[in-house]
């Protein structure tokens, strides 16, 4: 028998939440991402919602998930620690690298995830890849920037393309940019965040998870660097 995907999403959510319950207190706050694995994740995080104080979700969708489950969601800027950040990807690499914003939540994903004292990414075996680049990489920008940014994205070997009738949560459009193939991103994400115009870009080269529970046919695997 073959787990489907789904099955298996399902499977990776479960395993985080267990990953996760020994560093909870009362008082952890837990950040939570966003995306059909990350909604997983919420619905078995609400099984435990007597294990810690409260969440901050990194957008509205996960917040509201989270609020139809009576779990509390506060405002990051009145949260001054955060034990864990758990979220899915849509690339992931063995450095931990991974490209992140197929849902269009990338920017605050960053914020969030920056905020935690470890960011738990949780994939299936489909998302695994030794080159990040073939899921194209999302790059939130400035309404006015649309244009100038495509070009620099162009120059840098890139073909951009805008992510037509999407507006994420901070009200801003997102390029997404396809062609690139990359072993360590670290370089190409340094020069896409120095670019005028840029809000975030889906690269999460500089900030690699600190670990990933993939889920695969054989059972749930953990990799660490
Ligand atoms: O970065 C994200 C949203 O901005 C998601 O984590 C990513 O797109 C993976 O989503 P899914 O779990 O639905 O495959």
């Amino acid at each position: 028998m073959s787990f489907s995907q789904q099955q298996l999403k399902e499977q990776v959510a479960k395993a985080a939440v267990d990953y996760i319950l020994p560093l909870l207190t009362p008082e952890s706050i837990v950040g939570v991402g966003t995306g059909s694995t990350a909604d997983l994740f919420i619905d078995e995080l609400a099984k435990h919602k007597d294990k810690f104080k409260a969440t901050v979700a990194s957008s509205e969708r996960s917040t509201q998930r989270l609020a139809q489950h009576g779990i509390s969601v506060l405002n990051l800027n009145d949260v001054q620690s955060m034990v864990v950040y758990v979220d899915g990807a849509d690339e992931i690499n063995p450095l931990l690298q991974m490209i992140k914003g197929g849902g269009g939540a990338l920017t605050r994903e960053k914020i969030v995830a920056s905020v935690a004292e470890q960011f738990v990414c949780i994939v299936d075996e489909s998302k695994l890849v030794d080159q990040l680049g073939a899921f194209t990489l999302p790059i939130e920008v400035l309404p006015m920037a649309l244009q100038s940014v495509s070009r620099k994205m162009v120059a840098l070997g890139g073909v951009a393309k805008q992510r037509e009738g999407f507006i994420t949560d901070n009200g801003n459009p997102i390029i997404d940019v396809g062609g690139f193939s990359l072993a360590d991103a670290r370089e190409l994400e340094g020069k896409i965040n120095d670019i005028p115009g840029v809000v975030c870009c889906g690269f999460f080269a500089l900030s690699p998870a600190t670990v990933a529970l993939v889920s695969t046919q054989e059972g749930i695997k953990i990799l660490t660097k």
